[in-house]
């Protein structure tokens, strides 16, 4: 651990080495004693962490030392020790930014140590404060989370800041894994909300008869086993963005009370009679053609025109190739960082495989790809054939046949339950796809 370094400035001997003794207890510290002004500031070189000077030196008094150390190191803690116990001059100095007025009396070294402490304290707030403001500030800046230069993804940032800055809804449509989240996210993030919640619900993953509640929520009683009042998706995103993933799977009972809400921004909780106020602004993301699925008869057209509001579309990545690239070192980057590890480099062989690839599977499909690669590489030179895809996994089924997307994904899925015995939570994980869409093509005898 790093020594907290401390400076004693005073000119009395024996008192100064009373105080540096004191404070030398503490193993933490490492103390040293200067005798004049000047000393200090020629010392400031040393950075020290905390500063402690006696009001009355030969050369210069404890204010113009003060402003002369303020003057070079603004954010360096400054204790003030002074025989005097006038007020004015107490009042003063801690309105010019002194850290602390101590006086000189049979108690300070006690009242020293504590003070010490405090101002440690309070230093460690600032720097967690200040971490949290970079966090929240990465996240705001989108282009660190979403990568690409491609002429649609720069459409898409250019729609993501015209959404952010109004309150308009949104509707984001693309093939799995081309980063529909992360678009809802970065809305969000990027919009005066950000500070409120984003709540994201998959309407693909809840069972059809919990859909009412997940979104309503519901009051003590309502039905059996509501034991006790659950808010429900809609309020929790109050103040924020709600962002429902697979708008196309809500059944048409459903839409038509998600309709009323959007028109009322209000709604009573399953078994309840009060109204909730609402106000939250509505993403909404499919992977399916909404307007198509209206001409069916599948979605409702006035919630359709509710909900559509600016809609983004997102290229799949075999048609944005450019960005290949991009963001398989992105995704490297990101790997060395997690892994504490150093940077990964592409063979010229290996990144020609791929950009050619058509990635049926999308950004999350590369994401994973380029893990493996790195995994499999030797001295961090990721060669081609330390690049394996999901569907040379299931080359030989594939051979000289066309399938669906659907179809592609149950022989990555099928052929991943194979090498992992069955073990659903840890497929999901890998694959980076929820539980329920594994679950649910068992159920449809898919899998
Ligand atoms: N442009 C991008 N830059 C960097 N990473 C991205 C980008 N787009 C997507 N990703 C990453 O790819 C993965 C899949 O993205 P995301 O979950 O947003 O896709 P999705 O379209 O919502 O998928 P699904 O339809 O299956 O829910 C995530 O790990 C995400 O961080």
């Amino acid at each position: 651990m790093l020594l907290f370094k401390i400076f004693i400035v005073e000119d009395d001997p024996w008192y100064g080495e009373i105080l540096q003794y004191h404070l030398g207890l503490n193993p933490d510290y490492e103390v040293t004693l200067l005798k004049t002004g000047k000393e200090c500031l020629a010392q400031l070189s040393k950075k020290p962490d905390l500063v402690t000077i006696d009001f009355s030196l030969p050369d210069l008094n404890g204010e113009e030392l003060f402003r002369k150390i303020r003057a070079t190191q603004p954010h360096l803690p400054v204790i003030v020790i002074s025989a005097q116990d006038k007020i004015t001059t107490a009042v003063s100095l801690l309105k010019l930014g002194v850290d602390d007025y101590l006086v000189k009396d049979d108690h300070t070294k006690e009242l020293l140590w504590k003070s010490i402490i405090r101002i440690r304290e309070n230093l460690s707030l600032k720097e967690e404060i200040s971490e949290l403001k970079a966090e929240l500030k990465t996240k705001y800046d989108y282009s660190n989370t979403i990568v690409g230069n491609s002429a649609a993804i720069r459409q898409v940032f250019r729609l993501i800041d015209k959404a952010a800055a109004s309150t308009i809804n949104v509707s984001i449509t693309g093939e799995t894994g081309t980063g529909k989240e992360v678009v809802a996210k970065a809305v969000h993030y990027h919009s005066p909300r950000a500070s409120q919640p984003f709540v994201a619900v998959n309407m693909a993953a809840i069972p059809k008869e919990l859909v009412e509640s997940e979104l309503f929520g519901y009051e003590k009683g309502a039905f059996t086993g509501a034991q006790q009042r659950k808010t429900g998706k809609f309020e929790e995103a109050n103040g924020g963005t709600l962002f429902l993933d697979e708008i196309g799977e809500l059944e048409l009972g459903i839409q038509s009370k998600l309709l009323r809400v959007l028109q009322e921004k209000e709604l009573t909780r399953l078994g309840g009679n009060g109204k909730v106020k609402l106000d939250f602004r509505l993403v909404v993301a499919t992977h399916k053609n909404l307007a198509d699925e209206v001409r069916k008869g599948h979605f409702r057209e006035d919630l359709y025109y509710r909900i559509v509001g600016m809609p983004i579309v997102l290229p799949p990545l075999r048609e944005r190739r450019e960005d290949i690239l991009l963001l398989a070192q992105h995704f490297l980057k990101l790997y060395s960082k997690e892994n504490k590890d150093t940077e990964y480099k592409l063979s010229a062989d290996a990144r020609q495989k791929l950009v050619q690839y058509p990635f049926p599977g999308n950004i999350r499909e590369l994401k994973a790809a380029v893990e493996l690669a790195a995994v499999m590489s030797e001295h961090h030179q990721i060669e081609a054939a330390d690049i394996t895809f999901m569907s040379d996994l299931t080359k030989d089924p594939l051979e000289g046949k066309e399938m669906t997307l659907r179809e592609y994904t149950r022989l990555i899925i099928k052929n991943y339950l194979e090498k992992y015995q069955d073990n659903v939570v840890l497929v999901a994980e890998k694959l980076d796809i929820g539980r329920s869409t594994i679950y649910k093509m068992m159920q449809t005898g898919e899998l």
